[in-house]
């Protein structure tokens, strides 16, 4: 089953567009816990909301050996909850790309930048079970510097998610990452990316527009997800950091739903 295919089930099954970001950071984690553990508790607390995992590599690489031990026992975990987008942003030359896209044997689908071109990123396409989430139009403020700059008469990121489009006739699994911090980008990008879901970063901590994130963010299925992690995962701290994480989730999934 592909893996669009396999989201748009879980969202039917928990009504919900949630993806619960997993990123770490040990001084944020109450004391004795470990990061997997965190994690690990985290998704037990949010698996009947959540149709996404997002862990992001850089907080997993940033522990060093350790990390990439707490990475893979986290994919596991949440893998058996709900299918798993690994946040990596890579994108290389391809023979480099092809080692990168084995990564793809651990996690359900992964961000990749399209900014070095189609060959870079076909390694990570030709999987078809596999979902590839290609950067567009991010949510950081320097995120006009380039994806904005005119090019032939439009914004580079309508170029991207064009070409997304492209790529993703091959197998049908590829999307876009759209943030929700600037709704009338997101309208235009949809514009330009015919039928593909979006991957929402930006609601919660980023203050992004949850209304846009489903009105644009999802295809003609209703696929898409709506991406959000301290919001959700340092919603409290100490004892309990569970439960306020799980009534954070449920609480994104009816703001959401109230969208659809
Ligand atoms: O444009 C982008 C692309 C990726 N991200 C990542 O998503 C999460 C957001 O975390 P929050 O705590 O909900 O802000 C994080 O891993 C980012 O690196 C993004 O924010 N924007």
């Amino acid at each position: 089953m592909s893996f669009f295919d396999r989201l748009g089930d879980g969202i039917e099954k928990k009504d919900s567009l949630v993806c619960v970001g997993l990123d770490p950071v040990p001084s944020r984690i109450p004391d004795g816990v470990g990061v997997a553990e965190f994690n690990r508790r985290i998704i037990d607390a949010t698996s009947d909301v959540a149709v996404a995992y997002k862990p992001n590599t850089a907080f997993y690489e940033a522990l060093g050996t350790d990390g990439w031990g707490a990475l893979l026992e986290t994919v596991e975990e949440a893998s058996a909850a709900a299918p798993v987008i690994l946040d990596a942003k890579r994108g290389d030359i391809g023979h480099s790309s092809r080692r990168y896209a084995e990564l793809l044997d651990v996690a359900d689908a992964i961000t990749v930048s399209p900014y070095m071109g189609t060959d870079s990123v076909r390694p990570f396409i030709e999987d078809g079970d596999a979902g590839v989430f290609v950067l567009c139009k991010t949510t950081n403020q320097g995120s006009s510097e380039f994806q904005e700059l005119d090019a032939g008469g439009k914004p580079v990121y309508a170029h991207v998610a064009e070409r997304a489009v492209d790529w993703n006739a091959v197998n049908g699994n590829v999307g876009l990452v759209v943030g929700a911090t600037d709704p009338e980008e997101m309208e235009n990008v949809r514009e330009h990316a015919g039928d593909l879901p979006f991957l929402v970063p930006g609601i919660g901590a980023q203050g992004g527009d949850a209304e846009a994130a489903v009105e644009y963010g999802t295809d003609p299925r209703g696929v898409g997800v709506v991406n959000s992690t301290r919001s959700i995962i340092y919603a409290g701290d100490g004892d309990g950091f569970e439960e306020a994480a799980r009534e954070s989730a449920r609480s994104l999934r009816k703001t959401l739903n109230g969208y659809r």
